[in-house]
């Protein structure tokens, strides 16, 4: 995970979370993505017209989520142990470091997988399933091992993988994707380059020395920061169609989004006047992680029924009368 300090070019850079020592065999799984993968997965969900799905179904979910994305951790630190055993940051990883073997790790990660969609199957649907097994896949073969060791544009594409969750929410609540779920697919697809270069500002000394493009390895600081800023826009600007994207409860979600927009732009405008600084990067990266939780509490709280005594739905825009996209 996140090792406790990030070597910034002039100093070392302050912990962005002290690291604590997980057991081998869950530290592959990389259990602290899972949350916001989860966060937006139940953010798919409240997208969706009508009642809330049974809490078989949510449960099934949401375990079958979780288990999707740790084989895809799994998966992800096999392919890379070599490339994991040669960066700092990674270095003292399970496998690098001897902790857990890979036969371990790759049983680990087929049973997973195994479980994952099992359980999603018997207790959500197949729709679910593939689109989970979809992620896996496009996290797995698609980000890590064809886009991240090929270009700087890695996340951007590779990004499709963490944007899924959303699409499996929907799926498990109506059993189709309608286009607000695809909206939240969107969200997440523009809201992960601002997220993860604001880290490779900070590792991008760990980066160069493998030989990752990663775009401030190719283009440099002042050309991420202003990308950061660019995709931080767009993804304040799309964050406000979920006013209409949601069934109900979009006039309270539109209010309360806005502070977390204002503070997205903010630390993105302070990251690009001051690049080569570490704590603005930091930030930027944390306030990401927080921003997305943020965007997915405020989905599922504009649902509650006493959201919707704030007002009629504004623009009344039927996304769930247009055609399903799938499903
Ligand atoms: C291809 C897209 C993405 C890339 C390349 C990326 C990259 C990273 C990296 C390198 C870290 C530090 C991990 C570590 O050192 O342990 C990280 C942390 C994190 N990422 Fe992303 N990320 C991506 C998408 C996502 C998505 C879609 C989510 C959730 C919806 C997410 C949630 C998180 C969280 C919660 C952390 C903090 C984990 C911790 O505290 O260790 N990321 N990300
Ligand atoms: C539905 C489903 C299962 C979707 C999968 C979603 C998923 C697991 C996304 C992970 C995104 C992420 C943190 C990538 C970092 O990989 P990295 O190799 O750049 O990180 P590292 O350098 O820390 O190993």
């Amino acid at each position: 995970m996140v090792s406790a300090t990030i070597t910034a070019p002039i100093a070392v850079a302050p912990a962005i979370r002290p690291s604590v020592k997980l057991p081998a065999w869950l530290e592959v799984a990389k259990p602290r993505l899972i949350p916001l993968l989860l966060a937006t997965t139940l953010g798919g969900m409240a997208l969706s017209s009508g009642d809330a799905p049974a809490a078989s179904t949510i449960i099934c979910t949401l375990v079958g989520g979780s288990l999707a994305s740790a084989a895809a951790g799994v998966l992800n630190c096999l392919w890379e142990q070599d490339l994991d055993g040669r960066m700092q940051r990674t270095s003292r990883r399970a496998l690098p470091s001897g902790r857990l073997a890979q036969r371990q790790a790759f049983a680990l990660a087929i049973g997973l997988t195994i479980l994952s969609v099992a359980v999603l199957v018997v207790g959500v649907n197949p729709l679910a399933a593939s689109l989970s097994l979809l992620g896996l896949c496009s996290y797995v073969l698609l980000y890590t091992a064809l886009l991240k060791p090929r270009t700087s544009q890695n996340i951007v594409v590779g990004g499709v993988a963490g944007a899924i969750p959303p699409l499996v929410g929907a799926a498990a609540a109506t059993g189709s994707l309608g286009w607000a779920s695809w909206w939240l697919f969107s969200l997440v697809m523009l809201w992960t380059p601002a997220h993860f270069w604001a880290l490779a500002l900070l590792l991008k000394d760990d980066y160069r020395s493998v030989g990752i493009p990663m775009l401030p390895v190719v283009k440099g600081v002042a050309v991420t920061t202003r990308a950061i800023s660019h995709y931080a826009w767009a993804t304040v600007g799309l964050s406000l169609l979920g006013i209409v994207a949601l069934p109900t409860g979009g006039l309270l979600y539109g209010l309360m989004v806005l502070p977390f927009n204002a503070r997205l732009l903010q630390l993105s405008s302070q990251l690009r006047s001051q690049p080569d600084e570490p704590q603005r990067a930091k930030a930027m990266f944390r306030w990401s992680i927080f921003y997305l939780f943020g965007i997915c509490a405020l989905l599922l709280l504009a649902r509650l029924p006493q959201a919707a005594l704030l007002g009629p739905q504004l623009f009344n825009v039927p996304f769930a009368a247009l055609p399903t996209l799938v499903g």
